[in-house]
């Protein structure tokens, strides 16, 4: 597998009216070209952080960013991002909206070829039919689709998603999870996701890495045994659950409310590679 992703002992600090603020602390990841990696963490641990960093919209003070092999020197249009809040322009349609991006980064596909891009994505997602409405005809969940498509739409090399279900309704958040699953199916991203939601984490990616408490460093990897799309289901099967536990505990570890050395941690699931990081 090559490594699409690769983070060597990352530190980052933001200089703030109170001194510096320790934000990264030797922070170690890889994501294999086309994997899924979520990333878990205590609230302000540095998450966000990371996907700036990883986007090229900051540097390290110290460490290695490397895409493909080669330090991230600034944000690349091979990046692609999506947030909690969707931030689609009113005074576009859906479809302008999506192809948005292709005027900021011109790509070097002729405009018809453009077009019928933003309409597969939007179908794959499914949209089609909301092409020529604004973003306040849609719902919050339909608006997070075509936020999707938009960060799609140059087909990059990695997508960034932060938090992007955190503000949906829990059964809209799980109908947006099995899209996921579909788009990943038909388009060859490397994904970083940013999440609070443990299931979502499990559900979606391969591999859940667990940053401690700030400064952030990697404090725990749990590889995912299913791959490919799965049904709801699987959320529900001991597999999951013995996941779901350990990731539980690995957060309190993280939040300073268990500690680190404890006999009492569940042992990872059959099938999972999960190691400490300490
Ligand atoms: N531009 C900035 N200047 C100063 N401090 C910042 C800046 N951006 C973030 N911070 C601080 O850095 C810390 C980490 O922020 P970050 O947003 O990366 O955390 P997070 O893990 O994504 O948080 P959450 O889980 O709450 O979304 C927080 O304490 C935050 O207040």
């Amino acid at each position: 597998m090559t490594a699409m992703i690769e983070i060597r002992g990352v530190r980052h600090a933001y200089q703030t009216a109170d001194g510096p603020l320790q934000v990264l602390d030797g922070l170690e990841l890889t994501v294999d070209e086309g994997g899924f990696v979520a990333v878990v963490g205590p609230s302000g641990c540095g998450k966000s952080t990371l996907t700036r960093l990883i986007a090229g919209l900051m540097k390290p003070d110290a460490g290695e960013m490397l895409l493909h092999g080669r330090p991230v020197q600034g944000p690349r249009s091979t990046v692609g991002m999506a947030f909690q809040n969707p931030v689609l322009l009113e005074w576009r349609t859906i479809l302008q909206n999506v192809m948005l991006p292709l005027e900021i980064v011109p790509a070097k596909t002729p405009r018809r070829q453009q077009e019928e891009r933003a309409r597969y994505l939007l179908s794959l997602v499914g949209l089609d039919g909301f092409e020529d409405k604004r973003p306040s005809e849609l719902s919050g969940g339909m608006r997070q689709r075509a936020s999707l498509c938009r960060a799609l739409v140059h087909q990059p090399e990695v997508l960034i998603l932060d938090e992007p279900f955190g503000a949906l309704d829990a059964f809209t958040r799980e109908d947006l999870w099995q899209t996921m699953h579909r788009v990943k199916e038909n388009e060859p991203f490397t994904g970083v996701l940013i999440t609070h939601d443990l299931r979502e984490s499990i559900f979606l990616a391969n591999q859940v890495v667990v940053l401690s408490g700030r400064p952030a460093r990697t404090q725990y990897v749990l590889d995912v045994p299913a791959t490919g799309p799965r049904d709801l289901e699987h959320l529900y099967t001991a597999e999951a659950s013995e996941m779901l536990t350990v990731l539980r505990h690995q957060i309190e570890v993280a939040q300073g409310r268990a500690p680190a050395e404890d006999t009492a941690t569940p042992a990872p699931p059959p099938g999972s590679a999960a190691q400490g990081m300490q």
